[in-house]
């Protein structure tokens, strides 16, 4: 392994060096308290190995890295040194530093949907991906329980293994799980990632123990509680459904009456909406969700990128960030300065920093300006 390009940040106690080979991009922290190096666990998907990077450390959170010749939309990272999520899981024994790449503008919260079984979370959730199909993405959770009839490996559930699903949580693959009615149920990193590198918008239907430890990640969501019309006609549902043993469905309706407990005051839940009339539910849910002709159904911006030339030089004032990508040559208009505004950086999925705004200045050889925002 050649090591070819490295950069170091130093904070109170640590400097932080990072160092890239043409097989992977490394990090290192130097303890100054103890004068010791140290390989920390790295969280998140590692960017892929790239011709040099540039580094900015943003705050004391997170160090910006800034990848050369990689693609659009892959050159902009975080490794997050101090962020809500990395202290989440911090252990004693190792230290914890987090990948995490940029996403430019503000992609729209995910939308946690939770309630008992047989209430119509499905429903509603398909008809929204039907009638705005390039605007919403499902987070394909994993689970222990055995595919019904018309289910799909990878579009409905992951279907798993225990061993493997409890191995891959402890290995910090899961946003959170949850055991309901005796199956392990979870959301991992990279079903949350791969909807919100779509450019859509997250919807995560999960139980109340789910949306609880949501609740208290670093992931900002709408938690919505849907409430069946009666006990009575939960049953019915789910008897019509069709899909359950005897068992199963009386266990489903125990379980039933405790959820709707906790989904109607925990204070977990942002809003609470009850699913007598489907098409009325319907409308009420798409209000909430600002999708009642006031918004233009598909106007959810494709995921963005940014067109940087291997050779540039990066500095920081206050919360910009500058990318100099050379001086413009004669006559045509040439895009010479690239500016990051890091001020309304929010922390989304484990693995995604958003909230970046991108700014192109371009430069005319008769000393004319002109800017334009990407986000
Ligand atoms: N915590 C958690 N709960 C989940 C997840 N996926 C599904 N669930 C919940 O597990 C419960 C059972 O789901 P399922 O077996 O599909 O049955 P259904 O609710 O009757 O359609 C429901 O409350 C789901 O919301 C997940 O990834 N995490
Ligand atoms: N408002 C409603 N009125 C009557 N039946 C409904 C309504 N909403 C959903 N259903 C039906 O109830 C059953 C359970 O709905 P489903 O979406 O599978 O529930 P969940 O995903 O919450 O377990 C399905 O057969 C569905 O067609």
């Amino acid at each position: 392994m050649i090591c070819r390009m490295g950069t170091d940040f130093q904070f109170q106690m640590a400097l932080y060096l990072i160092a890239g080979s043409d097989e992977s991009i490394g990090v290192k922290i130097y303890d100054k308290s103890t004068g010791k190096w140290t390989v920390p666990t790295v969280l998140g998907k590692e960017p892929k190995p790239c011709k040099g990077h540039s580094a900015v450390a943003i705050n004391e959170d997170r160090i910006l890295v800034i990848k050369k010749g990689a693609t659009p939309d892959d050159c902009i990272w975080f490794l997050e040194v101090d962020t809500q999520y990395v202290r989440e899981q911090k252990t004693i024994e190792t230290e914890i530093v987090a990948w995490s790449k940029g996403v430019i503008g503000n992609a729209q919260k995910p939308v946690v949907i939770s309630g008992p079984s047989g209430v119509g979370k499905g429903t509603l959730i398909s008809l929204l991906m039907k009638e705005f199909p390039s605007m919403f993405g499902f987070s394909v959770s994993h689970t222990t329980r055995k595919p019904r009839d018309m289910e799909k490996d990878g579009v409905h559930y992951h279907f798993t293994e225990r061993s493997v699903m409890e191995k891959e949580i402890k290995d910090g693959k899961f946003l959170e799980f949850a055991s309901v009615h005796g199956n392990l149920y979870g959301t991992s990193i990279e079903a949350v990632e791969v909807v919100a590198d779509d450019g859509k918008r997250c919807i995560l239907d999960i139980d109340v123990q789910g949306a609880r430890s949501v609740r208290a990640s670093s992931l900002e969501a709408i938690f919505i509680f849907i409430c069946p019309p009666s006990m009575g006609q939960l049953e019915e549902r789910l008897r019509a459904r069709g899909t359950e043993t005897e068992e199963q469905i009386l266990k489903r309706l125990c379980n039933a009456k405790a959820e709707i407990e906790q989904g109607t005051s925990s204070g977990i839940f942002d809003h609470i909406l009850y699913n007598d009339e489907l098409d009325e539910c319907y409308k009420t849910l798409k209000k909430l969700l600002g999708l009642d002709g006031s918004t233009v159904a598909n106007s959810q911006t494709a995921p963005g990128g940014i067109d940087l030339p291997v050779d540039h030089s990066v500095s920081k004032i206050d919360n910009k960030i500058l990318i100099n990508c050379g001086t413009p040559g004669s006559g045509e208009a040439s895009k010479n300065l690239i500016v990051l505004d890091v001020s309304s950086l929010k922390e989304g999925a484990p693995g995604r920093t958003r909230g970046l705004d991108v700014y192109t200045v371009y430069s005319f050889s008769d000393g004319l300006n002109g800017i334009n925002k990407l986000s």
